[in-house]
């Protein structure tokens, strides 16, 4: 038996091209550097609860948002599998502040701290960041810090943004 989580991630940029990563403070990649996101909950869409985490994780508050890729993750010795819907946004209005689950902290793109963030990280961030189609991602992970089968591609589908409001 599978257990399949259905997650979002969002990776925000501002308007000179930053990008904003959180510290996650605790629970699932305690200790990393990630986007924003969580699991979704029952009775929302992925897009709904893609901008909530983001608010409730950084505060800022997403108009819209562009799903960019998706990526899905199996472990071997367990059930677990995480389906991570990936979203960007340039959209997006409030104050940036740090909460319970995550410090935030803006970095230039060549600045971007891959050796503090999941191992599949900088495998597909150069598919989110040289924009282009939607990607997919798979990446089979023995324990949490060892990949061992992993496939990024392209799709044919657009990017496609919508309106959070
Ligand atoms: N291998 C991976 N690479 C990556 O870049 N992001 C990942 C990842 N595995 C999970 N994530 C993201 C998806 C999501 O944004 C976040 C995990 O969210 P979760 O809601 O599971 O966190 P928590 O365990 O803190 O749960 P909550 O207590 O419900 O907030 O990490």
């Amino acid at each position: 038996m599978s257990s399949r989580k259905v997650l979002t991630l969002t990776l925000v940029r501002n308007s000179v091209g930053d990008i904003l990563l959180g510290l996650k403070k605790r629970g699932f990649g305690e200790g990393k550097w990630n986007g924003f996101g969580g699991k979704v909950e029952p009775g929302e869409s992925i897009l709904q609860g893609a901008a909530r985490e983001l608010t409730e994780e950084c505060g800022l508050k997403a108009h819209s948002l562009t799903k960019v890729g998706l990526l899905d993750f199996d472990f071997i010795d367990d059930p677990m599998r995480l389906e991570v819907h990936v979203f960007c946004t340039s959209d997006y209005s409030g104050t940036v502040i740090e909460t319970e689950e995550m410090k935030p902290k803006w970095y230039k793109v060549e600045d971007i701290p891959f050796h503090e963030m999941w191992l599949d990280d900088p495998i597909w961030f150069s598919w989110y960041l040289k924009g282009g189609p939607q990607f997919k991602g798979y990446f089979l992970y023995k324990g949490l810090d060892k990949i061992v089968e992993q496939e990024v591609k392209s799709t044919d589908v657009p990017r496609e943004t919508t309106s959070c409001t």
